[in-house]
């Protein structure tokens, strides 16, 4: 098994770090386009081998795509983050040429590859790298549930003050601010629904803090998160790599799923090697898939500003 994780910045090194120490490969590539940066990252997550006791091995690149060849999936995180006060939208000008270039380099090299687009916009990258490799829908993948659901769970252990583990939800629609649907309805403590220990007001400010998630790290840190989406990234390529066929919310492309055609969004699929498997058929009540329409045009006003 090998897999490359492009984008050696605060997202792609924590992800290349979190695979290494749980050997889902026997080497993982890490490049980026600035120099050395990739290599020394490398060099010094093997450094911990010895301490940690791991036998992944790591390997950096500066932007040779011949190192990554015959990766079995490859992490996509190259691009500009956010500042205080952006939205993950903002981005798009710059981040559409890198993911694009990226797409193509990759698929040169791996062309059986199942990729996992993390840049933001997310929903618009994944789409927009579908659109130009024309690949297997089932290999392309946007990583932005998987954390938004994280980030849920965290919220709704802190206002029941239980363990996160015991927490079941889903964060499903567009990985934006405004376009992202928690599913306070269906969440619950082992089981149990959640509206059974929390006040309407409660859950509402639960599912608020919960769309904002990124933007109140991105305003306390000075750039957006990293260590959350590092292991919300680690879990999607763990599902694929070991074949455990874990229902995590992610971007695919919807061909009717979802009352959805021609967009990539977050609904709930299965994981495993084929990449994503299936879509898991959540019924939605009415005022979800409302909000899930409305998510979908926010979403599909984005991609109409890329040039396909
Ligand atoms: N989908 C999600 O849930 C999340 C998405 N993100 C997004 O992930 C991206 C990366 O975020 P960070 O790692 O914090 O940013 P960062 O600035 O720390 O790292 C980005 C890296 O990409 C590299 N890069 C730029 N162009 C490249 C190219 N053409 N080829 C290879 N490498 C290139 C840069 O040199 C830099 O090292 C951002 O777009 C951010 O918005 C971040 C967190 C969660
Ligand atoms: O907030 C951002 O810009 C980065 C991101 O997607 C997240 O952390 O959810």
């Amino acid at each position: 098994m090998k897999i490359t994780v492009v984008g050696a910045g605060a997202v792609g090194a924590t992800t290349a770090d979190n695979i290494i120490r749980r050997e889902l490969a026997e080497e993982v590539v890490l490049l980026d386009i600035k120099e050395g940066v990739s290599e020394g990252k490398s060099l010094d997550m093997y450094q911990t081998a010895a301490l940690l006791g791991f036998n992944t091995r790591p390997v950096g690149s500066t932007n040779d795509y011949e190192k990554t060849k015959g990766s079995d999936v490859v992490v996509i995180t190259s691009g500009l983050p956010r500042k205080p006060g952006m939205t993950r939208e903002e981005l798009i000008g710059i981040n559409a040429g890198i993911v694009k270039g990226v797409t193509e380099n990759i698929l040169k090299y791996s062309p059986k590859a199942i990729i996992i687009v993390v840049s933001n916009p997310m929903d618009t990258m994944t789409y927009l790298a579908l659109k130009e490799s024309g690949i297997n829908k089932k290999r392309l993948i946007g990583m932005g549930g998987a954390l938004d659901s994280a980030r849920f769970k965290t919220y709704l252990a802190l206002a029941m003050d239980v363990s996160p583990l015991d927490i079941h939800g889903m964060v499903i629609g567009g990985h934006g601010d405004t376009t992202m649907i928690p599913l306070t309805r269906l969440a619950t403590y082992n089981g149990i629904p959640v509206s059974r220990f929390l006040s309407p007001e409660q859950l509402e400010k639960v599912a608020a803090d919960t769309m904002v998630g990124g933007a109140t790290l991105t305003k306390l840190i000075g750039t957006s998160a990293w260590y959350a989406p590092g292991a919300a990234t680690l879990l999607l390529v763990e599902s694929i790599v070991r074949n455990q066929k874990r229902i995590v919310p992610c971007s695919v492309y919807l061909n009717g799923e979802y009352g959805q055609k021609d967009i990539c969004m977050g609904v709930p699929v299965v994981l495993g090697r084929g990449g994503w498997e299936k879509v898991i058929n959540l019924r939605l009540s009415d005022a979800e898939k409302a909000a899930f329409e409305k998510s979908a045009e926010a979403v599909r006003s984005m991609n109409g500003a890329l040039t396909l």
